[in-house]
């Protein structure tokens, strides 16, 4: 039975970081066309990550060189399916996936997702492959806690089954994956005796477009003279090159007129860049002239990914499948105070609201307003009421309560229960608005959020305030002041003040994917992102009270920012502890110590029992997610 599988999701599905895809397939190898072999070889998608080369030698030690060209060679691509998660207090599960089934058919969302061509997409077929695939996908059903014969038919299922699956994961029967397909074979197009009509994206769109976005006009660089409305165009993407000074940087006039020849700019660079052809909705003058809109329409892609832009709004979200599980991981219960320290846009939080049935109260911080307003926008799109959404600068959420003046005047500024009974009264009965603390004074939600310049209580308006409620007045809401309200300030919240606390910390993000460009990162800007997220995690563990949880979770690759911080965690903090997770579907933590700087900086990662315990979700293992790390701590007595 495997064989015929296995070649099934060979051809269908790309399991495994290796490119096992035959690049001549990938080539316009048309010969009605004048296309010459150069010519095919230069219209073809096939990129090369470029690093930082320390960053390089860092990872490649870390990881090995051959897996870290895996690594890096998944992170070009996107993933192969879309993982959405249902709002299952809205809806069921089932009604979406039949939902989701007819707005395929009908509006055609998705062309081709059931007919993935073999001929397009078919793979390398010789045993060597087949053999590393399946030893790739065993690799990661052995690390399921449960890695019984029915989780691998589960896996296989996920990834041979029918365009829309459930998730076969126990715990996540409210998602869905939507699959996609590619890398295909595109035939671009050309009138006879002319060169083929082009357009230069930025590296921004390129990786939009990857994902299933269209080209709007920002990120069209540079277009072919005698472009009219309607024309056929092929897409290609100018990523950064090496600066003059040392640096990086895109050296490419916005506008410039592309003749077909190797005085066009990036003319080699862009070679094996091309993503796809689309229809311009423009003239060549009329793209540039534009400030908005769509100005290429993507009609052949090297990836299809369905696009849910706008779709079911409040009843599905989409979300990369190692974010839904580390909210799962923070396990929060109905009625607890669970606190999101880096929440925008607030997939997790909401994540996390659904788990607690709208029970209890998540307090979700970021510290830029307008992000604020997006979490309060999406909560309020899902329906739920339990999360209030603060702008705080994590770095100061521990508020230093001096003496019991202070304590008064923080009781005056703001009574957050006035917003709590306001918003979720429904709730009320299962909110514990004074839960007892360890050591038997009481949590009093009064203190934790006191939000200044709060004008519905009538206790303090600043100049500033007033100035801006008048012209608000005069003006209109504007968009931060919608239907969802302001996005108030939190001066922070008190020691031990919440049940768990979700550190979903702001990362060098490179697990992210697709992704064309990763050397603006060094060694030194990767240190001061782990010394950054050291004074989070500082602050979060003064917040969660004993006996609590604390999830710590990044979207990069980089064991700086991952292992290390644990290291540093579990050495800091004697009372913090590993946790095991559920669920569990990624793979360990490293084990060792990394070496950067020619080997003279040795940063210390995990034991062997301690990577056995956090979670690491390979961007090149049979999962195809964006590269994720997991860590759970329970809080001891302090
Ligand atoms: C990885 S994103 C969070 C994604 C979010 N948890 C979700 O799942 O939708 C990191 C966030 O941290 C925020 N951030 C960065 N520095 C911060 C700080 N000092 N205080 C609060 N938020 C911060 C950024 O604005 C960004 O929204």
């Amino acid at each position: 039975m495997r064989g015929r599988e296995w070649r099934r999701l060979r051809g269908g599905f790309r399991i495994s970081g290796r490119c096992h895809f035959s690049k001549n397939k990938l080539l316009n190898m048309d010969s009605s066309s004048s296309s010459s072999f150069s010519e095919a070889q230069r219209y073809c998608y096939n990129p090369t990550l470029r690093w930082n080369s320390e960053v390089e030698e860092y990872f490649i030690k870390a990881y090995g060189a051959d897996h870290f060209s895996q690594i890096s060679e998944a992170l070009t691509r996107p993933s192969c399916y879309s993982c959405i998660r249902v709002n299952i207090l809205k809806c069921t599960t089932d009604t979406i996936m039949e939902k989701l089934k007819r707005l395929i058919v009908e509006e055609g969302i998705v062309d081709d997702l059931d007919h993935m061509s073999l001929e397009e997409t078919a793979y390398e077929g010789d045993e060597n492959n087949e053999g590393l695939g399946k030893e790739k996908l065993n690799g990661f059903l052995k690390i399921s806690p449960k890695g019984t014969p029915e989780d691998e038919e589960k896996s296989m299922e996920m990834l041979t089954g029918p365009s829309i699956c459930k998730c076969p994961f126990s715990g996540l029967e409210n998602v869905l994956f939507v699959k996609g397909s590619g890398p295909h074979s595109i035939q671009y197009r050309r009138q006879p005796n002319e060169s083929i009509k082009e357009v230069i994206v930025s590296r921004k769109c390129a990786e939009a477009v990857l994902r299933g976005a269209q080209i709007f006009v920002p990120g069209l660089l540079a277009c072919s003279a005698h472009v009219e409305k309607g024309d056929v165009v092929a897409v290609s993407v100018a990523t950064e090159q090496p600066g003059a000074g040392g640096g990086w940087s895109v050296d490419l006039t916005r506008g410039i007129v592309l003749q077909g020849s190797q005085t066009d700019p990036q003319y080699l660079e862009r070679k094996c860049m091309y993503i796809g052809q689309g229809i311009t909705q423009f003239s060549r003058a009329g793209m540039f002239r534009a400030s908005k809109g769509i100005a290429v329409e993507m009609t052949d892609r090297v990836y299809k990914l369905p696009s849910f832009h706008n779709l079911l709004g409040g009843e599905i979200f989409l979300q990369n499948l190692p974010s839904i599980v580390a909210a799962h991981v923070l396990e929060p219960q109905e009625g607890e105070q669970i606190l999101d320290m880096c929440a925008a846009p607030g997939g997790k939080t909401t994540a996390i609201a659904m788990l607690m049935r709208d029970k209890g109260i998540v307090v979700a911080v970021d510290r830029s307003h307008n992000k604020v307003m997006d979490i309060k926008k999406m909560a309020a799109e899902m329906d739920l009421t339990c999360i209030k959404a603060y702008r705080l600068d994590a770095l100061k959420s521990v508020r230093q309560i001096s003496n019991a003046t202070d304590v008064a005047e923080t009781n005056l500024e703001h009574d957050i229960s006035d917003t709590t009974v306001g918003n979720s009264s429904s709730n009320l009965g299962n909110v514990d608005l004074h839960s007892p603390n360890m050591d038997g004074s009481k949590i009093d939600l009064k203190l934790i959020s006191n939000v200044l310049s709060s004008s519905s209580n009538g206790l303090y308006i600043s100049k500033t305030e007033s100035r801006k409620s008048t012209q608000r007045m005069r003006n209109g809401p504007g968009r931060n002041h919608s239907i969802v309200g302001r996005a108030e300030n939190s001066n922070g919240f008190l020691p031990n003040a919440f049940d768990r606390v979700l550190l979903d910390a702001p990362c060098s993000a490179l697990g992210l994917r697709p992704r064309l460009f990763a050397a603006e990162e060094t060694i030194e800007s990767l240190q001061a992102h782990a010394r950054y997220q050291r004074r989070m995690f500082d602050q979060a563990v003064q917040l969660v009270r004993p006996g609590g949880v604390v999830v710590y979770s990044t979207c990069t690759i980089n064991p700086g920012e991952n292992e290390a911080l644990v290291r540093y965690a579990l050495d800091t903090y004697k009372f913090l502890t590993l946790a095991p997770q559920k669920p569990r579907i990624g793979g360990p933590g490293l084990v060792g110590k990394g070496k950067m700087f020619c080997g003279k900086h040795a940063e210390a990662w995990l034991t062997q029992s301690e990577a056995e315990l956090v979670q690491r979700f390979d961007p090149s293992a049979s999962l195809d997610t964006i590269g994720f790390f997991i860590a759970k701590f329970n809080v001891g007595p302090k």
